[in-house]
């Protein structure tokens, strides 16, 4: 209801909300309302959808205009914008064929959009985060009713971009906008999707929606004719804040020393961009490097195919874009959105499990280019490797009160992380460029790979803006993915930090800190109190039963003798015996299984003969039926760890490790090695799947009693996995030889040897700052397990890895 103008207004903004330009709204209402003959219920209906129809049923022809057309099209536009336009194109070097106009035209043309409505600031990554989760209840659907803005969807900012046949170059964006001034609006999301022919072969863009009532603020060029509706044209921006011209891939791809151009947008002045490349966590950075909002120049741009660049422009407007290099694909073709969208969240889903609500955005946006690329080009259908590493949010760190980010150039916080080169900053939770880097020009100071302009090193201008980035890793690893005071994150009795001296892998990759193992899915498991017989509990204790005078019970599996002394150390004779089983393997028992379930898993059909499996000495803790108190001498393992342990860097090309910062015993107890319990064919499976091809494996073998049972079902031959749930156990390095950590396994909560825990014991006295190390018991020479063997660093004088190639682990660590 209301005036002509009022409802003409209102059908404009409602258009311009789903990213159709005024210009095109007001001839397509006027011929509407001519053809309706005024009836503006008719055009009002289902929130304008006889208009959107009509738009876009008029928008078809066009695909295929040409440059003229297309610059008709753009001179169509409103006055204030084309000044803003022309401003631009003066400031860029007006001849630059950086921006072809066809780009231009795809990216005025055909948009999947979702409009953030002017929030006030860039949304924090837990906003995203929170209304990317949501997608799961409101996942959008393309169709008619998911056309019209639907401010339900309050999660995404994704936009689905455009197709180059010619340039095979394909983005998938992910944009926010902030417009400063600020707008006083509250924050309001709203989502046009097209249907999926409209948006194939489209790309897409966010335009910042400009308030009505503001436009004063910006520029007064906008005159607000409230009695003409169809005249109302507010200036509004068309472009996306920054555009990276899809040659870049090429060029890089052409050569990697040459410099790629990317022409900004002329609605923005003065932007400044940041491009990470993203294929592996060891990448490099490409330096980008703008000035005045013209040329952007990249120089050392690694070769990649995935990108995630940054922009934000002084205005305040940001845009986060994920790009996908399909060349070597021919064939490819855009896939839906929506399918990309469902391909994304089957793959998370598949590889979580649950939605874990510190779900990492950065990572759904990889997900999202992999899964264009899948879908483009039908490789994938069967593919369902690579679970996604997910990195959490930065509640814990925040939680902790360690600020990382500090944006400097080679501040270090005081866990003695090196401080990254990086311009970010988190700045209540938002990712935000460091205004040191903005406006200094620090970060191309000490840059090897200086970033020139034009040819000219601009490197300390304080007037321009210059974001680059030296030893700059994939941004997702930028964020802390745990709490660098105690990655346990309060699970143990001891905190734990994380410790990085040497390198800019800041941060391990994220697992879920378990202090207790956990059943995967099949693994039998049963901790019965009616399975532990009378001979493997000790009810009549009291107290400690090491001060008894008689052992007890529970001391019966080490001979009649505890393992363990009053201080809780390993008994020496013990110790000696479980060092010898593992420096000379020969000289103990092997029992070997009927139908070795290791076998069974690699061959099922046709299995090898078992090759047998070291008889190991077992401890046998007290535990809950038993008499005696929690602090009794002979429940060590289950206490939990008690010295104090550091996860840092290696230098030596190992990864992260594991050290203690006690002076240590011989026979001390460090940690017992903790994941997820798996069946011998679910960890086949997993590793196929998804470790085969990672730096660094975790699954051990609990088959110190296969042997004893002659077949083992499947469900009963286990293992432990830390890769996605663990502890500090998962960072303890190798060590051919003479490694100064020596496990052992332990029963406490059941008679029942498929089970049971892995505990590491000092194997000698050990310095504080040490290096904690076991040996994996792994045979270099063996090419053939499916497990390739990591090229050996232990630096032992027994390494039995030195001097040979890369070969395959005979066995998976086994106890
Ligand atoms: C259980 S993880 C140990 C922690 C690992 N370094 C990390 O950064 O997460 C085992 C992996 O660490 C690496 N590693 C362990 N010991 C090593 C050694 N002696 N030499 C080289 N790499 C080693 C290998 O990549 C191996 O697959």
């Amino acid at each position: 209801m209301g005036s002509r103008a009022e409802r003409g207004k209102r059908a404009m903004e409602a258009m311009r909300s789903m990213g159709f330009p005024s210009s095109r709204t007001k001839s397509v209402l006027k011929r509407l309302l001519n053809a309706c003959e005024n009836n503006w219920e008719h055009i009002e209906a289902e929130n304008y959808w006889l208009l959107v129809e009509a738009i876009l049923e008029e928008d078809e022809p066009e695909q295929d205009m040409d440059g003229k057309q297309r610059e008709a099209m753009v001179s169509e536009e409103p006055e204030s914008r084309r000044k803003r336009l022309r401003k631009g194109q003066d400031d860029q070097h007006a001849s630059s064929p950086s921006v072809p106009s066809a780009h231009i035209s795809l990216l005025k043309k055909q948009k999947v959009e979702i409009d953030d409505g002017l929030p006030m600031s860039f949304p924090s990554e837990k906003n995203l985060l929170a209304r990317s989760n949501n997608r799961e209840r409101t996942r959008p659907k393309i169709g008619r009713e998911h056309m019209l803005a639907d401010t339900s969807l309050q999660q995404e900012n994704i936009e689905h971009v455009g197709h180059y046949p010619d340039l095979q170059r394909k983005s998938v964006a992910v944009v926010a906008t902030r417009i400063d001034p600020p707008i006083q609006r509250p924050q309001e999301w709203s989502l046009v999707h097209r249907s999926p022919e409209k948006v194939e072969k489209t790309l897409c863009l966010r335009e910042p929606k400009i308030e009505p009532d503001l436009y004063p603020m910006l520029g007064g060029d906008a005159q607000m004719d409230n009695n003409d509706p169809i005249t109302c044209e507010p200036p509004c921006v068309e472009l996306p804040i920054s555009v990276v011209h899809p040659l870049l891939a090429a060029k890089e791809q052409s050569s990697s020393s040459s410099k790629a151009h990317c022409q900004m947008p002329s609605s923005i002045t003065e932007p400044a961009i940041l491009t990470a490349q993203n294929v592996n966590e060891d990448n490099d950075l490409t330096r980008i490097r703008n000035k005045g909002g013209t040329n952007v120049e990249i120089t050392n741009v690694v070769e990649s195919t995935n990108n995630i660049e940054i922009a934000s422009s002084t205005i305040g407007e940001k845009k986060v874009s994920l790009l996908y290099n399909v060349a070597g694909f021919p064939d490819f073709h855009m896939p839906s959105f929506e399918s990309v969208l469902k391909r994304v969240e089957d793959r998370c889903l598949r590889s979580y499990r649950i939605l874990d609500p510190r779900f990492s955005l950065m990572n759904i946006m990889k997900e999202v280019c992999k899964s264009v690329l899948e879908l483009g080009t039908d490789l994938a259908a069967d593919k369902q490797e690579d679970p996604i590493r997910i990195i959490p949010s930065l509640d814990s760190l925040k939680a902790s009160g360690i600020k990382i980010f500090s944006g400097g150039a080679s501040s270090r916080n005081f866990t003695g992380f090196q401080s990254i080169n990086a311009p970010f900053s988190m700045v209540n939770n938002e990712l935000r460029c460091s205004e040191d880097y903005r406006h200094k020009g620090k970060a191309i100071e000490d840059t090897s790979h200086a970033v020139k302009r034009n040819g000219n090193d601009t490197s300390g201008s304080s007037s321009e803006l210059a974001l680059v980035c030296q030893h700059e890793p994939a941004l997702g690893s930028v964020r802390p993915v745990h709490d660098i005071s105690d990655i346990s994150k309060g699970e143990e009795r001891v905190r734990i930090p994380i410790v990085n001296e040497f390198s800019s892998e800041r941060w391990p990759p994220h697992f879920s800190y378990i202090p207790h193992s956990i059943v995967y899915q099949n693994a039998y498991l049963n901790f019965s109190l009616a399975r532990i017989g009378d001979e493997d509990y000790c009810s009549d204790c009291f107290g400690d039963c090491l001060s008894a005078s008689i052992p007890c019970a529970c001391a019966r599996e080490t001979g009649g003798e505890f393992a363990y002394t009053p201080d809780g150390l390993l008994k020496k004779e013990f110790l000696d015996e479980c060092i010898s089983v593992r420096h000379d393997p020969p000289k103990h028992r092997l029992v070997y299984c009927k139908d070795c379930p290791l076998e069974r898993s690699k061959n099922d059909v046709n299995p090898d003969d078992c090759k047998g499996h070291l008889v190991r000495k077992f401890i046998k803790e007290c535990w809950s039926k038993c008499g005696c108190n929690k602090q009794c001498g002979n429940r060590v393992v289950q206490q939990g760890i008690a010295c104090n342990l550091q996860v840092f860097w290696t230098p030596k090309g190992k990864g992260w490790g594991l050290r203690t910062t006690d002076d240590l015993p011989r026979g001390a107890f460090i940690c017992e090695y903790v994941g997820e319990v798996l069946t011998n064919m679910e960890l086949y499976d997993r590793t196929l799947k998804t470790t085969a091809n990672s730096r660094h494996t975790y699954p051990v073998l609990l088959d110190a009693d296969w042997g004893s049972e002659g077949v083992l079902k499947d469900e009963e031959a286990l293992c432990l996995d830390g890769t996605f749930y663990g502890n500090v156990a998962r960072f303890i390095n190798h060590r051919c030889f003479d490694a100064n950590l020596v496990e052992v396994p332990v029963e406490v909560e059941t008679p029942d040897r498929h089970y049971y825990h892995i505990a590491f014991f000092t194997a000698r006295k050990i310095e504080a700052f040490e290096e904690l190390t076991w040996d994996y018991g792994i045979d270099f020479d063996d090419h053939e397990h499916p497990i390739k063997a990591f090229r050996c660093l232990c630096g032992s004088r027994g390494c039995r890895d030195r001097g040979r190639s890369r070969g395959r682990v005979k066995y998976l660590r086994s106890t």
